[in-house]
């Protein structure tokens, strides 16, 4: 179900439910020549570089397309964090997902879906 991948992929860029991250530094670190001691938090803005135009061209429009497989190339490394990443990420995103997936086809086969007014 490629479709229902980007979809899904699109609404976790567009409205994430984990808005940030914070981490803090084990050692003294330099950044881009920015020096940053040990015990220095550091927020990772997840929402933020997800609706960022420099990472996503027309951040606000809703397009699955963007993670089809053949547009994979143009999203960075790092910028597409809905599950945070490394060694502390998500450890149940592969089964929230397939929960997104089995709640959007019940609701589906149930309701039928339309456009409001506005
Ligand atoms: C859409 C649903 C979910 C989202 C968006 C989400 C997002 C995240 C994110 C961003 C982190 C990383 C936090 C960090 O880096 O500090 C995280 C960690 C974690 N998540 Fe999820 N999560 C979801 C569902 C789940 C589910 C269903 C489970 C368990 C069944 C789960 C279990 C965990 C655990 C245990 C951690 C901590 C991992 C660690 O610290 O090593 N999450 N989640």
């Amino acid at each position: 179900m490629p479709f229902l991948d980007t979809f899904i992929k699109e609404v976790m860029r567009v409205n994430c439910s984990v808005t940030r991250v914070d981490r803090m530094l084990t050692k003294d670190t330099y950044l881009e020549g920015i020096y940053l001691p040990k015990g220095t938090s550091i927020v990772i803005p997840i929402w933020a570089l997800h609706l960022d135009p420099d990472h996503f061209a027309d951040p606000h429009e809703f397009k699955p397309e963007r993670f089809l497989r053949e547009n994979l190339d143009d999203i960075k490394p790092y910028t597409y964090l809905p599950f945070s990443t490394g060694p502390r990420n998500c450890i149940g995103m592969r089964f929230a997902v397939l929960e997104l997936k089995y709640t959007l086809v019940k609701l589906l086969c149930r309701y039928e879906f339309v456009p409001c007014k506005d």
